[in-house]
């Protein structure tokens, strides 16, 4: 079959490519049905990405949030129409140590390979995760941005110190909400606090046992362990305050993705004795996890809902276009496309 793949061929600018796909290759075929932009792809998008990898990387389709339904499963093992998310991490050999998602051989889609802004998306079947039937497709279109943070916890459980009382978490857009939601889920007991820029933002995290503003930090107030979702040049003013705020032998979740190295106080990292735990994108693993959780707690999709901002239906390349250049715009919440084309 011909599949139609919407590639970004310079910034701003895509263009159609025609590849010939065999349906007896042994993949499951997905019909991408909403897709969802993540800060990653609008730093190619826009070109901020930085020119050595624009060249290395582009022409190459966008999109690794993204959710469908099976149109083909050569072992019929899956019924049509199955709702399912989408595994953009394609790992091509196994570590008994190294997670599938930091194998430097790994392909992850819309960073090098072709992201989900495809007709049709071919997919070992270890790359699919059935969604439930009934759940809210925009909400499950950026799923993957959830398994970041649940990602990250399973680290962090394996890597931190035992103590729990409180968690920082500095970031008040998409990934800071996902993360003081989930938080609030796996560690009931524990306190979380919000620190953001922007009121009305911050008025979004109900669940938060509380909301400060980064000027407004009180000097004596610590927590136990930090997780940063700024990402730019505010991971460097985040981890400063992190450094500043976190109890002895804390762990610092690092998040945020930068362009440019930042600066960090390695002086006062050592005299606390922390642990700075980097986590980069998620695998399968990640995936099954984060739908455990929609099924066992029903209301974390609705509190993901908050995070649903513009709405698209695209039914051609311009509209793909619109979506991104609307969703630089709006400074609150997730820009999901729903994928007509
Ligand atoms: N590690 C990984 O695998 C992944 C990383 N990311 C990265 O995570 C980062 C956040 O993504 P996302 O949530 O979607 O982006 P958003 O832009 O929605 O969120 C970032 C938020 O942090 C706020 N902020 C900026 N500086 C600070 C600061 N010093 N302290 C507290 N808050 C601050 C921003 O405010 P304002 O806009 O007013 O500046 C904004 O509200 C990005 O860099 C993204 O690339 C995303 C997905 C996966
Ligand atoms: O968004 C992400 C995962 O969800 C990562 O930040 C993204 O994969 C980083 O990739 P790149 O090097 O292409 O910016
Ligand atoms: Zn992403």
């Amino acid at each position: 079959m011909i599949n139609q793949v919407y590639r970004l061929v310079s910034p701003r600018q895509f263009e159609i490519t025609y590849k010939d796909r065999s349906i007896v290759s042994g993949d499951v075929v997905v019909r991408p049905t909403h897709l969802s932009i993540c800060a990653a792809d609008q730093r190619y998008f826009t070109g901020t990405r930085g020119k050595e990898a624009m060249k290395k990387k582009l022409p190459m389709a966008l999109i690794h949030e993204g959710v469908g339904e099976v149109v083909f499963d050569p072992k019929h093992e899956l019924k049509i129409g199955t709702k399912v998310v989408m595994v953009p991490n394609n790992p091509v050999e196994e570590d008994p140590f190294i997670a599938e998602n930091y194998l430097r051989s790994s392909q992850f889609r819309s960073s090098g390979y072709d992201g989900f802004m495809q007709d049709y998306v071919f997919l070992n079947r270890d790359r699919i995760v059935v969604l439930p039937d009934t759940i809210d497709m925009d909400v499950a279109a950026f799923t993957e941005l959830v398994t970041i943070t649940v990602h990250a916890l399973s680290r962090f459980e394996k890597k931190a110190i035992k103590r729990r009382g409180t968690f920082g978490v500095w970031g008040d857009g998409n990934l800071g909400y996902i993360t003081c939601l989930i938080l609030k889920k796996l560690y009931p007991e524990s306190k979380v606090i919000i620190f953001g820029k922007t009121d009305y933002k911050m008025n979004h995290f109900s669940f938060a046992d509380q909301a400060i503003k980064i000027d407004e930090i009180p000097d004596d107030l610590q927590v136990d362990h930090a997780i940063e979702c700024a990402g730019g040049i505010g991971s460097q003013y985040a981890l400063d305050q992190i450094i500043d705020h976190i109890k002895p032998e804390g762990a610092v979740c690092l998040l945020g993705v930068s362009e440019h190295p930042i600066e960090v106080n390695t002086r006062m990292v050592l005299e606390k004795g922390l642990t700075l735990l980097g986590s980069s994108r998620s695998g399968a693993a990640d995936f099954q996890r984060t739908v455990d959780i929609y099924e066992q707690y029903p209301d974390v999709v609705d509190y993901l809902s908050t995070l649903i901002g513009n709405v698209y239906d695209i039914t051609s390349v311009q509209d793909a276009v619109n979506a991104f250049e609307t969703d630089l715009s709006s400074s609150w919440g997730k820009t999901i496309m729903r994928w007509k084309i």
